[in-house]
């Protein structure tokens, strides 16, 4: 192993048991800062109202810990805003935040739109289908945040079974991290090795930093944000912390597929002279007379700083 990786496990791998909410809420009142959570959802009724219930009870309610929870809605047709709304939490659309930009599909969409729709100087992303939630996932990405200055980003790490019709594979989950991500990352930047969750949906940064560095559209998101931030703050201003085990929605393999596709359009735009890869997928579907191939566009944009954005708006920047 890398000696600066092996450094990097030891200095920055932290544990959600450290920290507790009340402490936190404490350092928090006395650094003067503000706290806000942004769950991006897509038709997520069915857990969404749980995962804001239980923040709003226990780190706003119970631990003042957090100022703000806000649920960005990806245009669901299901009730996921009225559920979000009835639990607590501010809803915004994709489609009317920062409209004069227009809206483009997927996941890093509504955490863009989420970082503008949002005032916290640290902010918090939890994905709004997780099953059996629990605060201190919030409680241990904030722990290094409000703890030490000198870490500006942190992404959770945990066990990722894997539910199937067969039954739960202990860690089948993260397929796309252990079949894509993590061998990019170990080939193209070996310094980010270190990162036992890299994909995870569950991260938190400072403000300042965030707003420094693009959103990638789709399921690129979280593979940019590292890259990005690993090269605008150095490896040592991010950590992870081990939160224990996360059990979400899983979509299907060929899902995944079009999410590597974005991600591994994502990692080539990060390689200089790389050159700009195709944006379509073939997949295939066995017919009753062969198989046929469906084209799928992987590609991604780019959503610009926020600095930029509230730059070119005449809009104060974040205090930092
Ligand atoms: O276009 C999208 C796709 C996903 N999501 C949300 O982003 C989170 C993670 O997406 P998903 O569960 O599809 O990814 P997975 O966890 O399966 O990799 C979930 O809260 C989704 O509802 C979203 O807001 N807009
Ligand atoms: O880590 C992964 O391989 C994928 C898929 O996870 P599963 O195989 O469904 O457990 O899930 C993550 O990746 C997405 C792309 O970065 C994130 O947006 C998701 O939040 C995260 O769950």
């Amino acid at each position: 192993m890398r000696p600066d990786v092996s450094r990097w496990l030891r200095r920055r791998t932290f544990s959600a048991a450290t920290w507790c909410a009340a402490e936190l809420a404490e350092a928090k009142s006395a650094r003067g800062s503000t706290v806000s959570v942004v769950l991006p959802a897509l038709d997520e009724e069915p857990t969404v109202g749980t995962i804001v219930g239980t923040i709003r009870r226990a780190l706003v309610e119970e631990a003042p810990l957090v100022d703000e929870v806000v649920v960005v809605d990806s245009g669901s047709v299901d009730r996921t805003a009225a559920v979000a709304a009835e639990a607590g939490a501010t809803v915004v659309d994709t489609a009317t935040v920062l409209s004069a930009h227009g809206r483009v599909p997927g996941k890093g969409e509504a955490l863009w739109k989420g970082l503008h729709a949002t005032s916290g100087d640290l902010v918090v992303f939890v994905d709004a289908d997780l099953v059996g939630f629990d605060p201190q996932f919030v409680v241990g990405l904030l722990g290094p945040l409000l703890t030490d200055p000198a870490i500006g980003y942190v992404k959770a790490l945990y066990d990722r079974p894997l539910h199937t019709p067969e039954g739960i594979v202990p860690s089948g989950g993260g397929r796309v991290t252990e079949l894509l991500a993590r061998p990019l990352l170990n080939a193209w930047w070996p310094e980010l090795a270190g990162f036992v969750q890299p994909l995870s949906g569950e991260y938190a940064g400072r403000r300042e930093l965030l707003e420094r560095v693009p959103f990638v559209s789709g399921y690129g998101v979280e593979f940019g944000l590292l890259v990005d931030l690993a090269g605008l703050a150095g490896v040592d201003a991010l950590a992870q912390v081990d939160v224990g085990t996360r059990r979400h929605s899983h979509q299907s393999d060929a899902a995944l597929g079009r999410m590597a596709g974005q991600i591994l359009s994502t990692a080539i735009a990060r390689r200089p002279g790389a050159g700009r890869p195709s944006s379509e997928l073939l997949q295939f579907l066995r017919t009753a007379d062969g198989v046929e191939a469906v084209s799928w566009d992987v590609g991604v944009s780019e959503r610009p700083p926020m600095r930029t954005v509230r730059a070119a708006a005449g809009e104060p920047g974040p205090l930092s």
